[in-house]
């Protein structure tokens, strides 16, 4: 169905006292809050849909003063999470108070990092894109005209993934390819921003300053999984590069994987670029290995009786561990390590077979701490702090909105 963000009256872009709807479509879920402005950001409700795609899927929300929610969703495919989704916000009276809506959009392509008013140009720019982004945004561009349906004339904004690796440095850019590919925008830009940017806040907020100046990598750990390495308060290095396939094994997706590879399938099995695609980013990584779940918990619960599930479950930590690896030496050493995202903030186990051998950079972890997946689960000893932080892309999202559309409610 054609898309009609019209373009948007320049009255409609100030939001002072609105309700801005925040909209986070990821690979396995749709994360979803709603913020009002007062004095401050306030989000009166917030949840998501979850496990979209499984027979499983469920919607769970939390606001305040009411006990949480959780119950079974269809959500076969995205169109249906959606407009389960938007049917159950209406239930509540949240869908007609929104003035603005507020989207995590995963890539912009070559031109687009900043956050801003999503125009029919915008649109055409980011279906565009998504060579760069397969898995994701068609997804996100479907939310963004679900939306213009629901609600007709609300101003929505994109918040771009890529923002935060905008200093990435030429080297860090680089593919080993012949030169000319950079020029179309082939070339490594790195996802998880808006998590990683608040990651960073926090990190100062409970640290102080000098600490998320250090030498920190963030670890993004859910569906899709990614760290960032950061020194001085930019980021100097991370593991996805021109997509979000790249760099760690993921739920579905390989992570870097040698090119041969590719190669010697495409060609033993005759398969078309599509089919590779789908390969690549959805049908592998913890999936292609255990060939039953692409979810840590199923894995983990498994993984005593099944050996595919513990092959899975293995490769995940030893390649994530590499990579912390790896990103201490482009930051010359590690001062702060933190967990975050779906496995990072709710898997003990996990974050201990990542730490473990891992010593030699300064980590060790109190493993009642972790188990208890406390805040801080560094061993006192330890020179590396080892922190647990739930991630917050929805916040993120909402203060952009407010900030873009100029309604700038006063930063917590
Ligand atoms: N308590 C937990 N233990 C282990 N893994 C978990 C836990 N909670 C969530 N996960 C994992 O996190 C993933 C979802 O992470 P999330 O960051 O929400 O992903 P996304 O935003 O990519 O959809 C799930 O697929 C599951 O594998
Ligand atoms: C960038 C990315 O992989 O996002 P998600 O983890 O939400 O799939
Ligand atoms: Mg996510």
């Amino acid at each position: 169905m054609p898309v009609s963000t019209a373009e948007i009256p320049s009255s409609r872009l100030s939001v002072p006292g609105g309700h801005v709807l925040t909209l986070n479509g990821g690979s396995s879920s749709i994360k979803f809050a709603v913020f009002d402005a007062g004095e401050s950001l306030r989000r009166s409700v917030g949840g998501a849909v979850e496990r979209v795609g499984l027979a499983d899927a469920f919607l769970r929300a939390s606001m305040p003063g009411r006990p949480d929610e959780r119950r079974p969703l269809p959500a076969a495919g995205l169109d249906q999470a959606v407009e389960g989704l938007f049917d159950w916000l209406d239930g509540i009276g949240a869908l007609r108070r929104i003035s603005a809506v507020g989207h995590r959009i995963v890539h912009g392509g070559p031109s687009h990092t900043d956050p801003r008013v999503i125009t029919p140009g915008l649109l055409a720019d980011l279906r565009a894109a998504t060579p760069f982004a397969p898995v994701h945004l068609p997804s996100e561009i479907r939310l963004i005209e679900a939306l213009a349906r629901r609600l007709p004339g609300v101003p929505q904004f994109a918040c771009f993934d890529t923002a935060f690796h905008r200093d990435l440095s030429s080297v860090a850019r680089f593919l080993p390819i012949p030169r000319r590919y950079r020029e179309s925008g082939i070339r490594r830009y790195g996802f998880h921003g808006l998590s990683y940017d608040f990651l960073l806040g926090e990190v100062g907020r409970l640290a102080g300053a000098d600490a998320a100046r250090g030498r920190v990598v963030l670890a993004h750990l859910g569906s899709g999984a990614s760290m960032a390495a950061v020194r001085d308060g930019r980021c100097v290095d991370t593991t996805m590069g021109l997509t979000p396939a790249g760099g760690l094994v993921m739920g579905t997706r390989t992570g870097d994987l040698d090119p041969g590879v590719l190669i010697h399938i495409a060609k033993a099995e005759g398969l078309t670029a599509d089919q590779l695609e789908d390969l690549v980013t959805r049908r592998s990584g913890l999936l292609g290995v255990s060939e039953t779940s692409p979810d840590m918990r199923d894995l983990l619960a498994r993984q005593a009786t099944d050996p595919r599930a513990a092959d899975a479950v293995e490769l995940f930590c030893y390649q994530a561990r590499k990579w912390v690896g790896a990103l201490s030496a482009a930051l010359g050493g590690l001062d702060t390590l933190v967990f975050s995202g779906g496995i990072g903030e709710g898997a003990p186990e996990v974050r201990s077979r990542v730490c473990d051998g891992l010593e030699f950079l300064g980590v060790r972890l109190d493993s009642a701490a972790n188990d208890a997946n406390a805040p801080l689960i560094s061993a006192t000893a330890g020179p590396v702090t080892v922190r647990v932080i739930p991630t917050d892309e929805e916040l993120m999202i909402a203060r952009t909105v407010f900030r873009v559309a100029g309604a700038g409610p006063p930063a917590p």
